[in-house]
């Protein structure tokens, strides 16, 4: 039984998966304080949070069976992910589930902003009727500058063209391309505060946007600009926020996202010009069924399959490169498993070296598989792909890879080599089309072996009738061959000889082997096989 801590209001609906998964359990007690929550993680192996519960260091420290953090929602800014990392804690969102409904909400806020809809509706209901006071603009013709162009910063920026607004969109990755298709223009943030009439924020919050929206912006905004932000508190600096208001430079916030949650600055709060909600951008029936939805099922598949789809602590890798990588995969973790057995030792230093085709794609993903396969062996099951690097810096192994985008032999292949000192081993594979993968080279010899989970590799010299003599006391053991390779320097001179087995072969069959004239080694080898599968 996994069990799962559900730590905030999140829609039973959502977790309705979780709820019926016969190897889940779930608690969903909201509102504990950090204290309850550090006392009740060691006890779970998933915890699902919204944003108001912070996931500290601290808190993670004794996580010690957790394997996955989840936010129900967007932005990660209140998980240590870094803290995840280094404990090999897969951190998920639900990128996309709630863009509708925070994208809606921030048309609204900028229609409520245009007409000062909250202020006439609490001046009309105390009895009043100040038709005068409340004179707005229109959006249509007007300017909109969207800071992120995202899935909401995009979602924004295609309902405000039905407004008949322009819009402006600044992002590093926005193309001219893209603000074509989406009949926007690209522009920069200084350009957004020249000529915008209306300026929305939909980028996280990381060290570049903290505060990106300060004194110095302000006074080279329009007078009268109007601005939103349903995307993070500490983007726009509040306290710069509040003096542009005052002065008239900006005339109306609409903010549903403050420095701190829930925001005690009543000077920005209670400005009559300035439009609050707490934080509402998800919550709607919809989003909030929506993400608890995305990250139960995610959270089942991790457990069940293996299978992760929107970790951010992992390295994200597009469709097509996954579909290069994946035959890869199995074979990269067994890779490391081989060749931590065979040098014997743990390594000092690892060289990944990448070749032809392969060398052309984003390789993180299988670089991790193969310093998990090679960890996992001193470090079993602490170790996952989540941190593998840090682990292998951890443990003060130096590492490199190397790309070269020539062909060796194979249109694509990968060499790992494990050094300790002196002592070095290599394992080199490919995956040949229509066969699956091979390992191609151990040792520097060249051999033709599908990994299986029971492997002999022996040392011998190459002389006549070693295949029989092998065979032979491997039969008196009653152990099947699955299938045997031979590598040789040189007819006569050193060779190996790699050998597939239906059983594992014990300590009296390794020295049974060693007693055969002209064997110098036997070593068993034994493959795991705990493979993850990515979507
Ligand atoms: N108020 C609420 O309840 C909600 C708030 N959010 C917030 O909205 C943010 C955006 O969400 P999505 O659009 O789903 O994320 P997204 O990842 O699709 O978009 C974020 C965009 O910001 C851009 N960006 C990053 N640094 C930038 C910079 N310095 N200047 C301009 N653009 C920059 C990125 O390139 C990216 O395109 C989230 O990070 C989250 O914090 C999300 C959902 C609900
Ligand atoms: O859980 C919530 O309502 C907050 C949503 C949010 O801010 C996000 O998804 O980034």
């Amino acid at each position: 039984m996994y069990k799962v801590l559900v730590a905030e209001a999140i829609s039973d609906t959502g977790l309705k998966a979780l709820y019926d998964h016969p190897n889940f359990t779930v608690d969903k007690i909201p509102g504990l304080t950090p204290e309850d929550l550090k006392k009740l993680i060691p006890e779970y192996d998933a915890l699902i949070v919204r944003s108001a519960t912070q996931v500290t260091e601290d808190i993670l420290e004794n996580a010690n069976r957790m394997r996955v953090v989840a936010r129900a929602g967007v932005g990660v800014d209140n998980i240590d992910v870094n803290a995840a990392t280094k404990k090999g804690i897969i951190v998920i969102n639900a990128p996309g589930a709630n863009t509708i409904s925070a994208a809606e909400l921030t048309m609204a806020m900028m229609l409520s902003l245009a007409r000062s809809i909250p202020q006439a509706h609490a001046s009309t209901s105390e009895g009043k009727w100040e038709r005068s006071k409340f004179k707005g603009v229109e959006l249509y013709e007007k300017t909109l500058g969207v800071v992120g162009m995202g899935k909401i910063g995009t979602g924004v920026a295609k309902r405000a063209k039905s407004f008949g607004m322009n819009i402006l969109g600044y992002d590093p990755y926005l193309t001219e391309e893209r603000a074509d298709q989406l009949g926007i223009t690209k522009a920069t943030l200084d350009e957004i505060a020249r000529k915008a009439d209306f300026i929305t924020i939909h980028t996280p919050l990381i060290k570049e946007t903290r505060g990106i929206i300060n004194d110095e912006y302000f006074a080279k905004t329009k007078q009268g600009v109007r601005i939103i932000n349903c995307a993070r508190g500490g983007i726009i600096d509040e306290a710069a926020l509040v003096r542009a208001l005052n002065s008239g430079q900006v005339a109306g916030a609409a903010l549903d996202v403050f420095e701190t949650e829930p925001s005690t600055n009543f000077e920005l709060l209670s400005h009559p010009n300035v439009i609050v909600t707490p934080h509402l951008g998800a919550s709607t029936v919809e989003a909030q069924e929506k993400v608890a939805n995305e990250v139960s099922e995610e959270i089942i598949d991790i457990f069940e399959t293996q299978s992760i789809r929107h970790a951010v602590n992992m390295p994200q890798i597009s469709g097509e490169t996954h579909k290069k990588l994946q035959p890869y995969i199995t074979v990269g973790e067994q890779m490391g498993e081989l060749a931590i057995q065979l040098l014997k030792e743990a390594p000092d230093r690892v060289e990944i070296n990448y070749f032809g085709e392969l060398a052309k794609e984003d390789t993180d993903l299988l670089t991790r598989t193969m310093v998990k396969g090679v960890l996992s062996h001193h470090l079993g099951e602490s170790v996952n792909l989540i941190n593998a690097h840090h682990l292998l810096k951890d443990q003060g192994v130096t590492s490199n890879v190397a790309k070269t985008p020539k062909s060796k032999g194979f249109a694509s292949y990968v060499e790992l080599t494990l050094f300790r000192g002196e002592a070095k081993t290599n394992i080199g594979a490919t995956v040949l089309n229509g066969y699956g993968a091979r390992i191609v080279k151990i040792n520097d010899y060249s051999i033709d072996v599908r990994p299986e989970n029971f492997m002999l590799y022996i040392t011998h010299h190459d002389i006549p009738g070693m295949i029989g003599r092998v065979g032979t006391t491997l039969g008196s053991f009653d152990i099947n061959i699955g299938t045997m390779q031979v590598g040789r320097a040189g007819v006569g001179g050193d060779a190996i000889m790699v050998l597939t087995l239906d059983k594992t072969a014990d300590q009296d069959v390794i020295n049974a082997l060693t007693e055969l004239p002209g064997l110098d080694a036997a070593q068993f080898l034994e493959l795991n096989g705990n493979i993850p599968v990515y979507n």
